[in-house]
């Protein structure tokens, strides 16, 4: 699909449903996880998409809700989904779902894992999330990056044994919970809008690739938002972006074509 052949789609939607993850998506990809931001085009673009009758607006990620609220609080109403599906809160600040059993025991023990290990590897972040762990290693040096490997690979094993699923992400491997998965955040947010919801979903990393596919299922967009890290997707994806700013300019004619 070419972006004026998407554009008419979306102008002719009596409902319209814009997801977007966050980091490598609306946000560059910086070296350190706290100090990534979402773009300042991709934000106006989705703040005018907020106020434009029949649309929605879901920013859906793998960061932790409170990290999500931070970077989007200036952004309402959408839906956000944190944690790669595991919480979901709607529109009016409320939780409207997600799944997270009680894995507090299998959590204690993949972060004893995580304190035992943390000061073998420099430049290695571990970051404790809610339902799950992130291991990230885009700052260690090429030199140290077999080790890396090796700890890593204890970490998988560690998280497996806790009952965890073991996600790929950008310079980051992520235990979390199995089943939960923004491709299953999305189905249950389509559930909640109006029939033949035109969903347009874009992501950067193999944690986006079921929504996108789920997204194109529904009749719906599923964009790819790439990079040098991961110039192509393993799904079919209707357009292929070549980074954040590309997917911002589209956002910004998803919201004029829009916008009353
Ligand atoms: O689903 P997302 O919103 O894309 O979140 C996925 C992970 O994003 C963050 O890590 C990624 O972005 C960092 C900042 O640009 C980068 O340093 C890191 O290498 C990337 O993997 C976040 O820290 C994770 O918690 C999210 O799960």
């Amino acid at each position: 699909m070419n972006e004026p052949a998407l554009l008419s789609r979306i102008a002719r939607a009596a409902s319209l449903l814009v997801a977007t993850d966050f980091d490598g998506t609306i946000s560059d990809i910086t070296t350190d996880p706290d100090s990534a931001h979402a773009r300042d085009d991709a934000f106006a673009a989705l703040g005018r998409l907020t106020r434009a009758p029949g649309v929605h607006v879901a920013v859906v990620s793998g960061r932790t809700m409170e990290s999500l609220l931070e970077r989007t609080s200036a952004l309402a109403p959408v839906y956000r989904v944190a944690e790669h599906g595991a919480f979901i809160e709607g529109p009016d600040g409320g939780t409207i779902g997600g799944t997270h059993p009680e894995r507090a025991a299998g959590l204690s023990a993949l972060w004893g894992f995580v304190e035992a290990n943390h000061a073998r590897i420099p430049g290695m972040r571990f970051e404790r999330k809610s339902v799950g762990v992130a291991v990230h290693v885009r700052e260690v040096e090429p030199a140290m990056r077999e080790a890396a490997a090796e700890v890593l690979d204890a970490f998988r094993k560690a998280a497996v044994a806790a009952g965890f699923e073991i996600m790929e992400g950008r310079q980051v491997v992520e235990a979390r919970d199995p089943g939960v998965t923004k491709q299953t955040a999305l189905a249950l947010l389509l559930a909640r809008l109006p029939p033949h919801t035109l969903v347009v979903y874009a992501g950067d990393d193999t944690t986006d690739e079921g929504a996108i596919a789920l997204a194109r299922q529904r009749d719906g967009v599923g964009i790819y938002v790439a990079s040098a890290e991961r110039p192509t997707p393993n799904v079919e994806a209707d357009l292929v972006l070549p980074g954040p700013r590309a997917w911002a300019e589209l956002l910004s004619q998803i919201a004029a074509v829009r916008s009353v």
